[in-house]
């Protein structure tokens, strides 16, 4: 579903963020992204969202490689890549409702697809009540629910996490891992970069250790195996 092929990354200020990462990443696993900081996490979260380009290697997603795909077509990535990021990154002056359909305008599926979309992934993620709201009227898990909606409504069968529950409390964390898992058992293959140690502990899915730009560790089930 992911690989990445002798990947490097060497920014323009002369930093070294990856040195020859690979990695397969299976339909249908869960996968940690774990590290110190300035490991390379976003860095290779960054790559699959065409937002940083490698400096040597090939990226192949969903059976396409994407390392030289056009600018232009990266709204069609979307498609194939959902993400949720640590700060929510709603749309302040839209409903609820209308940040998750803005998901599905983007691509041009058809008004009667995101009528019947939307309402289907707002029950999904328990939010159906809500949908009339505006993200500042709701809480912390509250918008990085409507986040994972926004994210899943176009049925991607690649969801990134980007530090997901860094803002949240640890209950909170919790309700928004079970969706996750959720959605990763429906199918959608999740890569998750975090520092939440309990999280990774608990869950017991496959761990990816990344240090200095380089994988030291990839456990099948696996701890955070740091202190921090
Ligand atoms: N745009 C950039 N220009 C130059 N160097 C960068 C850039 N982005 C990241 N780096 C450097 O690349 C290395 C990897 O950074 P990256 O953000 O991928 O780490 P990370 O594992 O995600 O860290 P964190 O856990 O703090 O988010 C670091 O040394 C960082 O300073």
């Amino acid at each position: 579903m992911i690989e990445l092929i002798n990947i490097s990354k060497r920014y323009k200020n002369g930093v070294m963020a990856l040195s020859n990462i690979n990695l397969k990443i299976e339909k249908g696993e869960f996968v940690f992204l774990v590290g110190p900081s300035g490991a390379g996490k976003s860095t290779i979260i960054k790559m699959l969202l065409k937002e940083v380009k490698p400096t040597q290697g090939r990226i192949i997603i969903d059976n396409e490689d994407i390392t030289h795909i056009h600018r232009r077509k990266v709204p069609y990535l979307r498609r194939k890549v959902g993400v949720v990021f640590q700060d929510f990154r709603l749309l302040p002056n839209k409903t609820v409702y209308e940040n998750v359909a803005f998901a599905m305008e983007i691509i041009e599926a058809a008004g009667k697809e995101i009528r019947k979309q939307v309402p289907m992934v707002l029950s999904m993620v328990g939010l159906s009540n809500k949908a009339k709201m505006y993200p500042n009227q709701l809480s912390g898990g509250e918008q990085q629910r409507v986040s994972i909606a926004r994210a899943i409504v176009n049925n991607p069968p690649i969801l990134i996490a980007d530090e997901p529950t860094g803002n949240l409390d640890p209950e909170t964390s919790w309700e928004i891992m079970k969706l996750l898992r959720m959605v990763n058992r429906r199918g959608t293959t999740v890569v998750m970069a975090t520092h939440a140690k309990d999280i990774v502990d608990m869950m017991q899915q496959r761990v990816i250790a990344l240090e200095k730009g380089q994988v030291v560790r990839d456990d099948k089930k696996g701890g955070y195996g740091y202190e921090d």
